[in-house]
């Protein structure tokens, strides 16, 4: 089974808020609340990756030095293995947008039951709580 490496983000904001987003329609896991992000493209490093997917998914720029490493996912699905490192954020430019998903949301930790996420992502809520 092929493994696929995927970087997310937990954006922090002011008030301990957690951003999550709304997969679309049409694509696997289709309206799962998730941490922006995706997979690395052969020759980008994980870093890079994420930045590109955070201007991609949410119109707003990061800088490396804002990326704090957290805790990873390591979770097999039916067809692959996903490995997922998830950064901590709580600095960037511009103001997230869903360009990609179908709605994003700003919630508290303890309140990110109650959105429906990959089941990858459940072992990492746990953290969240415990940290933000
Ligand atoms: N971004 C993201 N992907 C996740 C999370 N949890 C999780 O299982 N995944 C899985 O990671 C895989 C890749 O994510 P993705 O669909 O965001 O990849 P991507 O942005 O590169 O999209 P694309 O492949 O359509 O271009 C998907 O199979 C997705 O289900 C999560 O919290 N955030
Ligand atoms: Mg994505």
């Amino acid at each position: 089974m092929k493994t696929i490496l995927v970087v997310a983000a937990a954006l922090v904001d002011d008030d301990g808020r957690v951003l999550i987003a709304q997969r679309p329609e049409g694509k696997q896991l289709a309206g799962l609340w998730e941490f922006p992000g995706g997979k690395v493209e052969a020759g980008e490093t994980p870093e890079a990756a994420l930045i590109r997917e955070l201007n991609e998914e949410l119109g707003i720029t990061v800088k490396q030095a804002c990326l704090a490493p957290f805790v990873f996912a390591s979770h097999t699905y039916e067809t692959f293995h996903l490995l997922m490192p998830l950064y901590l954020i709580r600095r960037w430019d511009g103001q997230p947008t869903a360009i990609e998903h179908q709605a994003i949301k700003w919630v508290k930790p303890n309140d990110m039951r109650s959105y429906p996420m990959p089941p990858a992502d459940d072992p990492l809520v746990a953290y969240l709580v415990d940290f933000i």
